[in-house]
Parts: structure tokens; sequence; C-alpha cells
């Protein structure tokens, strides 16, 4: 039998957790908004600006009653928050290895690491402080209803605090001067860094990038160094974010960059409808976390110049959208056919702005 969609990333892990969550395992705090429609989709670099417009103003009705309305915040399917409490579900057992001890095991690179938040000419104090975050009112989304299911499905956490990140990692959550986790992020993070296989569902611009990326960064570190390059033209990632698009790609990028600053974590973006040999020549230098569109790793993969064969951690962006935009046998390519580890090897963290049924009923 032809397996689903999400089979193809996940491995039947979902399936099994699907099915087996018992309605006592699922914590179901209010309805999830996002499951019925498809909430408009906003490009991704409108995303992080403010709207322009009546029609991309925030909708935020079904946030906590009484609750302050953030300052404008991109777009929102009418009647839905953006924060979208969709389900998250916790799908996974415990992989091994990526143990949580420390830094120990991480080696520190030498490479000059430009600042990824600005000027260079700033100090980096002077760089940060100058940053902005995205102007969001978290007081106003204490409230935002997410549901979790799975087995002894990891407790959320109500602040950055209480996640053991790693120094480095809340150094540049400082920075960025992310106050409290948002909603996908409370319960995302604790499930990810427990070693569980996730897949989530919440509205674009809820903070899902950070939700995957500091379990993945911070995993990287805490876990043994990936293999020396030096030499060979094959690039070794141990991360693999699949976004649909080129500029959610580079988006993606940019945003790892800042939480992955002076981590000794290199981030790398490769995606389609720009030259390959730049793309090449900085996968040559290193590479930690790969940010690839699909069409363009399964070149990369064909060409043996990237080798999956090391991968701890695989998340998909915006899965829904891959599937409608036709990449599922890409998808399928890159996790079933060429040397991705497979299920157990790696962690699997699967993020969907809707939750259509093929991804569901996987
Ligand atoms: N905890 C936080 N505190 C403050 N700002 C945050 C926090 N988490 C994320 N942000 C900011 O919110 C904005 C939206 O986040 P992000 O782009 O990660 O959303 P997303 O859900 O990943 O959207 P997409 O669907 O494009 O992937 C960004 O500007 C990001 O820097």
């Amino acid at each position: 039998m032809r397996s689903s969609w999400a089979d193809a990333v996940a491995n039947a892990e979902i399936s099994a957790a699907a099915t087996s969550a018992s309605p006592s395992n699922v914590a179901s705090v209010a309805a999830a908004p996002t499951r019925g429609g498809r909430p408009a989709y906003v490009p991704p670099h409108l995303r992080s600006r403010q709207p322009s417009s009546e029609a991309l103003a925030p909708t935020v009705a079904d946030g906590p009653s009484g609750a302050r309305q953030p300052p404008s915040y991109g777009a929102a399917p009418a009647g839905a928050s953006r924060w979208g409490g969709g389900p998250i579900r916790d799908v996974g057992r415990p992989i091994s290895g990526g143990g949580r001890g420390g830094l120990s095991g991480w080696h520190s690179r030498r490479d000059r690491e430009l600042n990824p938040f600005g000027n260079e000419d700033e100090t980096t104090e002077a760089a940060f402080s100058s940053q902005e975050n995205s102007g969001i009112n978290f007081d106003a989304y204490e409230d935002i209803p997410v549901e979790t299911s799975g087995e002894n499905v990891p407790p959320p956490v109500n602040t950055f605090a209480e996640i053991d990140l790693g120094n480095a990692l809340n150094e540049n959550i400082r920075r960025c001067k992310y106050v409290k986790p948002t909603p996908v992020q409370r319960y995302a993070i604790p499930i990810s860094l427990a070693g569980r296989d996730l897949m989530a569902c919440a509205q674009t611009g809820s903070g899902k990038t950070a939700a995957f990326c500091f379990p993945i960064i911070s995993g990287i570190m805490s876990g043994p160094p990936g293999p020396r390059q030096r030499g060979s033209r094959t690039s070794y990632p141990l991360a693999l974010i699949l976004s649909p698009t080129r500029e959610l790609s580079v988006q993606i990028h940019e945003e790892a960059r800042k939480f992955a600053y002076q981590t000794g974590v290199r981030v790398v973006v490769a995606y389609g409808g720009a030259p390959i040999n730049q793309q090449l020549r900085e996968l040559e230098r290193g590479v930690d976390i790969l940010v690839a569109t699909p069409g363009r790793l399964v070149d990369m993969l064909e060409r043996a110049r990237v080798s999956l064969q090391h991968i701890r951690y695989l998340a998909l962006d915006e899965a829904d959208r891959m599937l409608d935009m036709g990449f599922e046998p890409q998808i399928r390519r890159i996790v079933e056919q060429m040397d991705m580890p497979s299920r157990g090897q790696r962690q699997t963290m699967l993020f969907s702005a809707t939750f259509p049924k093929e991804i569901q009923a996987s």
C-alpha cells in the first residue's frame, strides 16, 4: 500500500501516535481555529511587516477575552486567531543521543562570523539594542487555545528560563528581545527537547521558526560534533529544514543565524531560482543546519554535494504549502530514497499553518 505523504517525513510514527491518542491524552484547551478553513496565504516576505491595509489587519477575536489586541501584526483568517491554537501532536519516541548535558561535545568554529543582527561597525550590544522584535504583545496571547495529543506529552513552559537551551542560545534570545515564548513555542520546544517527534499546526507568524530552531540548535550544541568535511566536496548537515519557497527559506535562514550566533552552529541556505555555485561554496565552508527548498536539495543530493546520512533533525515548515505546491515527490525522494537516517535515528518536526487531511490522516 502506498504510504501517506506525512509517512514519508515521519515514517509512520505520526500514524501510530495519532491513532493511539486516547481522549484522555488530548489536553484540549479550546477549538482549533485553523482546522476548518484554510487561512489566507501571506507571502513570506510580507510576514514580519506591519500590515498596510485593513485587509491585512490582525484578527484576534478568538484570543483571550478582554485581552488587549496586539499591535498590527500580519494577516489572519477571519475568525481565527493568528496564534492558531491548532493541535500540537507529540508523536514520538525519544531518539538516541542528543543528550542535553553541557556544550563540551561541541567544537567552536574559528571562522569570523558576521553579525546577523546588523551593522558590523557597531558593537554587538549596540547592534542588538537597536534591533526590534516584531512588536508583538505576548501578554495578549496567554490564553490562546492549544491542543496537544500523544502519550506522556512533556508539559508546556511559560518562560524561556524554564527551558535548558544553553547559555549561548539564551543570550541570543535575549538579544532578539524575545521576552516569553509564543504559544506554539511554549508547547513545541519542550516536546522537541525531550527528543520526541512533533506535528504542530499554528498560524503563519506565530513563532514557528524559533519553535523548531531552538531545539535543533540546542541539540546540535549538546550533541557530538558532526563529521569533518575537510577535503571532501560533499557536505554532511546535521539538521535539515525544508521549506516550500525561496523567500521562506531565506527568512528562516536569517532567523536561524541570529539564534545560532556565536554558538558555533553554522546555518546555510539553498534554494532554486538562483545560481547553485555560490550555494555550493557556502556548503563547502561547512554546514550544520541546512535550510533548503526541496527541488534544489534534490539537485544537490544527486550531484553528491550533500549527504543526509548524518541528519539528526528534520524539520518541515509549511508542510501544507509544500503539499499544495506539488513537492510530495521531491520530499519522498529526500526522506525515503536518499541516505536520510530512518525513524528512530532522527527527530522529525512537522509544522503546518493548516492541518489538511493528507497530513492528519497519516
Ligand atoms: N517569543 C517571541 N517573542 C517575540 N517575538 C517573537 C517570538 N517568537 C517569534 N517572534 C517574532 O515573531 C515574528 C514571526 O515569527 P516567525 O516568522 O517565526 O513565525 P512563523 O510562524 O515561523 O511564520 P512562518 O509561517 O512564516 O514560518 C518574527 O518577527 C519573530 O522574530
